[in-house]
C-alpha cells in the first residue's frame, strides 16, 4: 500500500467505502462519458424552449432511474498502477464524475507530475477562455498530485496564482507540478499549464499540510507507514 492510501484511509477512513468491480467502473465511466456530451449540449443548444423542455422531462426520468439504487457517498477508491489512491468521483481526474474533464495524470520520471487535457466550452470564462476557478482546480490537485507522487501527500493549505496569459478552451493544454521542498508536514510544489504553443498561461504554487490524523506521533512527513489502521 503507499504512503498516500495509508493516508487516505487514516485520516478519511475510507476503507469503510464500498469496493467497486471492474465491469461496474467500466459502465459508469461510459456513463459519465455520454453525460459530459449531454452537458456540453446543454451548454451550446439553440433548440426551442419546447424542445428544451422536453428533453428535461426525460433527463429528469434518467436521474430518477439512476437514484433508484444509491450509494450513501461517491465510489472512493482503486490502487492505481502508480501504487496511488485513484479518487474514481474526483470532480479534476475522476472518470466516474462528469463534471471532471477530466485530467488524467501521468508520473514523470524525473519525480513530478504532467498531464495533456484539453477543456471544452462547459469550462469557459471570458469569452473564448478558460475559467479562472477551473484552471486552479486543475493545478490544485496536480500540484496534489506531485505531492503524493513524492510521498507527502496533504490538504492544501495555500495555493497562489499568477494568470500570465488567458487560457483558451477546445485547444490542447499540457501541466505540469514538481515539489520544490518538502519540511516537517509541509510539502510546497510547483506546477504551469501550457498552451499549444508552449508558453506558459497559468503559474502555482502551493503549500500542502499533512493532518495531524495522519500520524502516529503528530512529527515529520516521514512517518506514514504502510498498512497501519485508521486512526480515530
Ligand atoms: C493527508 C490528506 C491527503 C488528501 C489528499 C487527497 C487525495 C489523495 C489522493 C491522491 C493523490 C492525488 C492528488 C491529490 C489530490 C487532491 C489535491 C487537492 C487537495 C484539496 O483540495 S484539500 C481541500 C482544501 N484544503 C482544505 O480543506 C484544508 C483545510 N484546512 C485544514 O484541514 C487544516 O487547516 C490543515 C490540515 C491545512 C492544517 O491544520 P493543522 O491543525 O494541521 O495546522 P496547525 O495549526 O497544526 O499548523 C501547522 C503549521 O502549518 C501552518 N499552517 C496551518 N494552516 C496553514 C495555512 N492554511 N496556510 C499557511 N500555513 C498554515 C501553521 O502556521 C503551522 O506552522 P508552523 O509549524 O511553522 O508554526
Amino acid at each position: 500500500m503507499s504512503g498516500t492510501d495509508a493516508v487516505m484511509r487514516r485520516v478519511f477512513a475510507v476503507r469503510e467505502r464500498e469496493a467497486m468491480d471492474a465491469a461496474t467502473e467500466a459502465a459508469l465511466a461510459g456513463l459519465a462519458a455520454r453525460v459530459r456530451e449531454l452537458t456540453e449540449a446543454v451548454v451550446h443548444t439553440a433548440v426551442d424552449p419546447a424542445e428544451a423542455a422536453a428533453v428535461a422531462a426525460e433527463v429528469a426520468a434518467l436521474a430518477a432511474r439512476l437514484n433508484a439504487a444509491r450509494r450513501a457517498e461517491p465510489p472512493i477508491a482503486r490502487i492505481g498502477g502508480n501504487g496511488l489512491v485513484r479518487q474514481l468521483a474526483n470532480p479534476v481526474s475522476g472518470a466516474l464524475n462528469p463534471v471532471a474533464p477530466p485530467v488524467e495524470i501521468e508520473f514523470t520520471p524525473d519525480g513530478g507530475v504532467r498531464t495533456a487535457f484539453t477543456l471544452n466550452g462547459v469550462y469557459e470564462g471570458p469569452p473564448s477562455f478558460v475559467h479562472g476557478g477551473v484552471s486552479a482546480m486543475v493545478l490544485d490537485q496536480l500540484l496534489g498530485a506531485a505531492a503524493a507522487a513524492n510521498g507527502t501527500p496533504g490538504m492544501t493549505a495555500t495555493l497562489e496564482l499568477r494568470y500570465r496569459r488567458p487560457t483558451p478552451w477546445g485547444v490542447p493544454l499540457t501541466a505540469t507540478a514538481k515539489v520544490s521542498r518538502a519540511e516537517g508536514r509541509k510539502t510546497w510544489a510547483d506546477a504551469v499549464i501550457a498552451g499549444p504553443d508552449g508558453r506558459t498561461t497559468v503559474e502555482a504554487t502551493a503549500m500542502f499540510i499533512m493532518p495531524v490524523g495522519a500520524h502516529g506521533d503528530g512529527g515529520s512527513s516521514g512517518d506514514v507507514a504502510d498498512g497501519d489502521a485508521p486512526r480515530g
